[in-house]
């Protein structure tokens, strides 16, 4: 048995059902669990001084696309919106091997780990040179985070009138086989698992449509979910309607791609019937406020889906188009944007704290994570208050008003992954270092 308590929290936000808020409390961390929350606990194992912080749960990332940190800032794709940006850095993805998804996942997961999050999604697509969704899972095991990868692919190129170039795209075949593998070898169905595995089909534009009905049979078939990315922005519609002669939702509906076990990226441009739709199916949106902004694809609806009752995280997406892995700035961007669209009382602090937390852990099917409660995983984000930040705050709603924007301490499963900030389970500096020799190498 091994356990860890954490003493003397300023706050404890739990994220429960009630939404349970507590001072001056403890947790006790006890095999990989939350086993009591309270005042004056004890224990024989380890304790974390938690006095002058905050304390959340872990937060979850719906979306990501780890590979995209060895592309951030890339010059061609400052400044375009997503199918330029997208044609500008495909020839430069094409040149990617093992090496560069493995060091990429792990500086994407360092930088998340050290936003406070304890659960990713990663959505990798391409499958270059020998790449595989296994050097991703080798990064995630690594430094100890909880990790959802998804098997995306892209299966129609240019010539068939997809975005992508030929030479990115891979034979439908082969990606159910492939699929079928890393589920059979990585898929964890159990409570607590520190992989899931999801089929992810990249996006109208780059798959055919019988991909995605026969992806959304094989998920199905092994109990596994969906993801991809719906509805981004006005091109992504134009071309919906275009080619399959129907809005986003409409697609989605007919190729078996809505349900509690599907989750799609983005959704900016969901129009009122589509939000019904997702409310009424139970399918779960990961919101990107950052890679919204950044591409210009416009203010996701995320007031309107909240308050008909479809769930929504929050996703980081892609270092190409963010270009930051911060999921708490995300959490901010999220609370910022509904204000800016809808008015100041849009969106509150805690409620945009919930979607980062409970609410990401419920679009990845996670009722075990993503909450403060005995019996959920001990996954536990600790944030310093006393900060040049957060000095003079009142309340707990200053961890989205004002910061700290880096966590201080934070437990995945009970272990500890971040204490006083810096990453315990990986030696960053030399991680950084080949980051960057393999970012110089494509450039060249
Ligand atoms: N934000 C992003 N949208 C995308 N669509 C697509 O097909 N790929 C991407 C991507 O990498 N990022």
């Amino acid at each position: 048995m091994t356990e860890t308590l954490i003493k003397n929290a300023d706050t404890i936000l739990t994220m429960d059902d009630t939404r349970r808020e507590l001072s001056g409390a403890d947790i006790l961390i006890r095999d990989g669990q939350v086993a009591q929350i309270g005042h004056g606990l004890q224990t024989i194992g380890e304790i974390q001084d938690a006095s002058g912080c905050v304390v959340t749960p872990g937060l979850v990332n719906t979306h990501h696309h780890l590979y995209q940190t060895l592309t951030r800032a890339v010059p061609g794709g400052q400044d375009a919106l997503l199918f330029g940006w997208l044609q500008t850095l495909y020839p430069i993805w094409s040149r990617f091997g093992p090496e560069e998804m493995f060091i990429s996942a792990q500086i994407g997961l360092a930088e998340l780990a050290l936003s406070g999050c304890t659960l990713s999604s990663d959505h990798l697509y391409l499958y270059p040179n020998g790449a595989r969704l296994d050097d991703t899972i080798a990064a995630a095991a690594e430094i100890g985070l909880r990790f959802h990868p998804t098997r995306g692919a892209m299966s129609i190129g240019e010539s068939d009138g997809g975005l992508p170039p030929d030479t990115l795209v891979e034979d439908e075949g082969a990606i159910l086989d492939d699929m079928i593998r890393v589920v059979d070898a990585f898929h964890d169905p159990a409570e607590g698992a520190m992989c899931r595995v999801g089929l992810a089909p990249c996006s109208p534009f780059s798959v055919s449509r019988d991909l995605m009905r026969d992806t959304a049979l094989l998920a199905r078939d092994k109990g596994v979910m969906l993801h991809t990315h719906l509805a981004e922005n006005d091109e992504d519609i134009a071309y919906s309607q275009a080619q399959f002669g129907c809005r986003p939702g409409q697609y989605a509906e007919d190729l078996g791609w809505t349900g509690s076990d599907v989750w799609h990226a983005h959704c900016v441009k969901l129009d009122g019937a589509e939000i019904d739709l997702f409310a009424r199916t139970q399918t779960g949106v990961a919101h990107c406020p950052c890679s919204n902004c950044r591409l210009g694809s416009g203010i996701a609806p995320v007031r309107a889906m909240r308050d008909q009752g479809v769930k929504v995280g929050l996703g980081a997406d892609g270092s190409a188009s963010n270009d930051n892995g911060n999921l708490v700035f995300e959490a901010r961007q999220a609370m910022l944007l509904q204000r800016v669209a809808y008015g100041a009382d849009a969106m509150s602090s805690r409620e945009a704290l919930e979607i980062a937390t409970r609410g990401g852990a419920d679009v990845l099917n996670r009722p075990d994570c993503g909450r403060l409660q005995p019996g959920k995983r001990a996954d536990i984000a600790i944030w310093d208050t006393r900060c040049i930040e957060s000095a003079g705050s009142w309340d707990p709603a200053a961890l989205l008003l004002a910061g700290p924007m880096r966590v201080k301490h934070l437990f995945v499963e009970g272990r500890q992954i971040v204490r006083d900030g810096q990453v315990t389970t990986l030696d960053m500096p030399p991680v950084i270092e080949r980051q960057t020799q393999l970012a110089r190498a494509l450039q060249s």
